[in-house]
C-alpha cells in the first residue's frame, strides 16, 4: 500500500521521514488557515528532497497552483475544496504533475458526483468534510467504500490513527482500489511536527497485521 504522510514543515522532522519511514509521498499544506502551513521561503529547503511532494490546495487559483508546483517541484497536487471538474480538466491541460481530488464525505456519498472528474484525476483521496476542510483527525463510516463503483485508485484519509493499521488491511482485501493511506494529525507531537516512531508502528502493522497480532 502506498503511504502518504502529510503536514510535515520542520526541516529536522522531515528528515527523519524520509530516512526512516521513507514515505511514497510527503503532503505540504497551503491552505494558509491551516496550522500546518508552508510559506514559500521553505521552497529552498524542500525543492531536492529525496521524496514525492503533494502539495494540499484548497479552493486556490490555477496560477497559484501552478506557481506551487514550480517553486517545490510537486509530483501531485491534492484539491481538498470545492474544485470543480472544469478546473481540474483546466489544470490537468497545463501540468505533468499528477491530480488528486479529495471526496469530502457527510454522510451518503454521492457516487454519480465523482464521475466528471474521472478523466483528469490520477486519484481520489477520501476525507471527513469538516469545516476546517482537513485536519480534524475524524473519521467517517469507512463501510461507504465497499460500493465504490469506479476502477480509479483511491487513497484514504481522515483521522487515521495507530490503532487504524489493521481496519484498513481488512478494508484492502475488501477493494483493490484502495490503494494507500493518508496519516496526519493523530500522528502529531504538535501541528507540523510527526511522531516518527508512531508513524514506524503503523506501517509495520500495515505490512503485517496479523504476525503482530499473534
Ligand atoms: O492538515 C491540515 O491542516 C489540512 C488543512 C486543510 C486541508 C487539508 C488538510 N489536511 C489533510 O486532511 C486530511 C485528513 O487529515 P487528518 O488525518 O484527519 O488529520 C489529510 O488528507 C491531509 O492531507
Amino acid at each position: 500500500m502506498e503511504l502518504k504522510v502529510c503536514g510535515m514543515r520542520d526541516p529536522e522532522n522531515i528528515r527523519s521521514l524520509i530516512s526512516e519511514i521513507e514515505p511514497d509521498w510527503m503532503g505540504l499544506i497551503f491552505y494558509s488557515k491551516s496550522p500546518r502551513f508552508v510559506h514559500d521561503e521553505m521552497a529552498p529547503q524542500i525543492l531536492d528532497l529525496e521524496v514525492k511532494k503533494v502539495g494540499v490546495f484548497v479552493n486556490e487559483s490555477l496560477e497559484e497552483i501552478l506557481r506551487k508546483i514550480k517553486l517545490f517541484g510537486l509530483s501531485a497536487v491534492q484539491l481538498h475544496g470545492k474544485e470543480s471538474a472544469a478546473l481540474v480538466e483546466e489544470l490537468s491541460k497545463k501540468t505533468k504533475a499528477e491530480i488528486w481530488k479529495v471526496i469530502s464525505v457527510k454522510k451518503q456519498i454521492d457516487w454519480e458526483s465523482l464521475r466528471g472528474f474521472l478523466p483528469f484525476v490520477s486519484k481520489f483521496l477520501f476525507d471527513t468534510a469538516t469545516v476546517e476542510h482537513g485536519g480534524s483527525g475524524r473519521k467517517f463510516d469507512w463501510t461507504q467504500l465497499e460500493r465504490y463503483p469506479f476502477d480509479k485508485s483511491f487513497l484514504l484519509s481522515g483521522g487515521l490513527d495507530e490503532a487504524s493499521a489493521e481496519e484498513v488491511f481488512a478494508l484492502a482485501q475488501k477493494i483493490p482500489q484502495l490503494a494507500g493511506v493518508d496519516l496526519n494529525s493523530k500522528f502529531e507531537d504538535a501541528p507540523g511536527l510527526k511522531n516518527i516512531e508512531r508513524l514506524k508502528n503503523f506501517k509495520s502493522d500495515l505490512e503485517q497485521p496479523r504476525a503482530n497480532n499473534q
